[in-house]
Order: structure tokens, then sequence, then C-alpha cells
């Protein structure tokens, strides 16, 4: 299916593999990204001058920008280790507290999809992340007692889709907070001839260009194409993959010439013909599509309202004639 393509299919083992084969481990391997790069590169070596752990770093954009990634370049750069969990997979604070535990002066730990934090285990971050200590209450009833447990300088990142459903108390105790961007098609191109490489597979620059093109500016979306581009430069015995061999194949997998695929096609093509194009509510179109309502926000409406094909307005999203005109639809322009 071709929306296999943007969601996160993670739990391939096969893919996941491939993935971190893929990942740079140095700032100066990470593509893109410059401005942040650059800001970066300083905190980074001030914190080493110092001898101290980098401030806390919060990274939100949409999935599969290189927010994994730049932690452990972070980490690396840093000279520390790092451990890596997600929101959701801290169910209590015990299980906070485990991880914590676990952590050497500096190191760093990586919260994915921190969002999702349970309150309880958001709140005991709060003095984690300030003064390096946990309060727990020990015990039940009449028995029950508070611990202190001081807890080595470390140094958390913490990642998301979803800025907005951050506690405010949360976003405040992080001293850097950065945005990634969606990458231009240029550094996509360098990252496909990058990953290229690594799997011993030759691309013309034409191909290359032509693939990042339809990568919707998310490198995680390029690696996944260029492996699918590979198979079929493989089966028709072709050993260098030129743009006709990237249409070709995109063109089998749905993957339009804006990168839109099925889900997307059907958000904008739901929209206008039962809604007139819009306005239309998130949850309406979530509906008729049969797709949930956090899907849509986080990974394919960013996409379409940063090419400029839906627009959001205080009555809900409406489809642009940029839009209209991709799809071969005729475009009414609305009164009042
Ligand atoms: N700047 C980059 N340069 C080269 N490769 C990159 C870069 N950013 C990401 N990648 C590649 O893209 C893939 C996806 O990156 P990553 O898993 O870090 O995304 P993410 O933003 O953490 O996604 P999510 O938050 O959805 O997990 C990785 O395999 C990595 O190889």
């Amino acid at each position: 299916m071709a929306d296999d393509i943007l969601r996160d299919t993670a739990a391939d083992f096969g893919e996941e593999m491939i993935e971190k084969s893929l990942r740079p481990s140095t700032l100066s391997e990470y593509i893109g990204q410059e401005p942040l790069k650059a800001r970066l590169q300083v905190y980074i070596q001030a914190a080493r001058q110092r001898e101290e752990p980098l401030d806390h770093v919060l990274l939100y954009g949409p999935p599969g920008l290189g927010k994994t990634t730049l932690a452990m370049v972070i980490a690396n750069e840093m000279g520390v280790g790092l451990r890596t969990t997600s929101g959701p997979a801290i169910e209590k604070s015990g299980d906070l507290l485990a991880l914590l535990n676990e952590l050497q002066p500096g190191d760093v730990l990586f919260i994915d999809e921190i969002h999702r934090m349970p309150k309880t285990v958001e709140e005991m971050l709060y003095s984690a992340m300030e003064d390096f200590y946990v309060d727990i209450i020990a015990g039940e009833g009449p028995t029950a007692r508070p611990i202190h447990f001081p807890l080595p300088p470390f140094t958390l990142i913490g990642a998301t889709t979803r800025a907005g459903m951050l506690s405010q108390p949360l976003r405040d105790r992080f001293g850097i907070v950065e945005h990634m961007a969606y990458y231009t098609t240029s550094e996509l191109a360098e990252i496909i001839q990058r990953s290229a490489d690594i799997f011993n597979t030759t691309i013309k620059e034409s191909g290359a260009i032509e693939l990042a093109r339809r990568s919707r500016g998310t490198p995680r979306v390029a690696n996944r194409l260029l492996r699918r581009v590979r198979d079929f430069a493989m089966v028709k015995q072709r050993d260098d993959i030129d743009d006709a061999m990237v249409n070709f194949s995109l063109d089998l997998l749905k993957v339009d010439s804006a990168g839109l695929d099925e889900v997307d096609h059907k958000i904008l093509r739901t929209m206008i013909e039962y809604y007139q194009g819009g306005p239309v509510g998130v949850n309406t179109i979530a509906a008729n599509i049969g797709e949930e309502v956090d899907t849509i926000e986080s990974m394919y409406e960013p996409y379409l309202l940063q090419i400029g094909f839906l627009q959001r307005t205080p009555r809900g999203r409406v489809v642009t004639q940029v839009a209209y005109e991709h799809l071969g639809l005729p475009f009414v322009e609305k009164k009042g």
C-alpha cells in the first residue's frame, strides 16, 4: 500500500535495522537543518568547555525529519552515553526512576513522543530536570515515607510532533527549544546519495533530484522510497537509477509528482467532493476517510499546509486553488 511509505513501520525489524545503518553520527555528517546545527554546535562546544551537561533540548516537528538521529548525534558530539525511550513506554513513575537511576553523569536521556507521557511521570520530571533529584513515596498507609533521590546531572532531549500538546511547565524546563524544518530538494538529494552509497547502489543526479522532489521534505520517506526504487531497478537489471526509473517506480507505488500518496488524495478529494473544498473540521475529514485525527494532524496535514495545498482558517481547513490545479479539477472561487 502506498500509505505504508509514510507510516512508521518501526515494527518491521529489517527496516528498522536498515534505518539505523543510515543514521549519521556527527553534526558534519548530518545533512540540512543548517541554522539549528550552527546553534547546537555552539551550545555543545560551550557545554564541553565548561565540563557541564548540555542544557535540556526539545525538538519538535513532523515525523521522520531526524529528531531521533539528532539526539544520537548530540550524545555522540558531547561524548556521553544515550538512553532512549518514548512517552507511552514510561507508564509509571517507577519506570522513569529506573531509567534515571541508570544514567551516568552527563548522559543524554532521549524521550520520543514526550507529549504522550502520563501526567504523574511528567510531574516527576520537573525536579529531575531542574535540580537533578526526585522525591518518591515509599510504602503505603501509615508506613509511607518520602525518599529524596539525588540524580547525576544529565541532559533530557524530548521529541514531539505535537508541541502544542506539551504542558507549559514541561516546556519551560527546556533551555533549548528547536523546530525541525522540512528539508529542501537539494538537501534530500544529498541524503539520498549518501544512503545510496551505504546501500552500494548508484543513483544519477537526475534520479536523486526526482526522488527528493517526491519525498515530502522528509528523510525517512526519501530513504524508504530509495529502497523501493532500488528493488525495481534490481529486478529490471538496471545498475544505475535515473529519473525515468524513479518515475516508473513511484507511479507504481502511487506516489504522485508532488509526493502525495493515496491518503493525501482521499483527504483532498473528500473535502472537494463533499464539502466544496471547505472549510471542514479535521474530525469530519477523519470520520469520512476512516483515519485517526492524530494521524491526519501529525502526518498528512503539515505537508499539505507546507506546500500550500491546504489552508487553515478559524472555521476549518480549506483546499487551495493550487491543489485543485494539481488534481486537475476546476476551481470555483467562493463568494463571501
Ligand atoms: N539530516 C539527516 N541526514 C541524513 N539522514 C537523515 C537525516 N535526518 C534523518 N535522516 C534519516 O532519516 C531516518 C529517519 O530519521 P529519524 O528516525 O531520526 O526521524 P524522527 O524525526 O526521529 O522521526 P520520529 O520522530 O517519527 O521517530 C533515519 O534513518 C536517518 O537515517
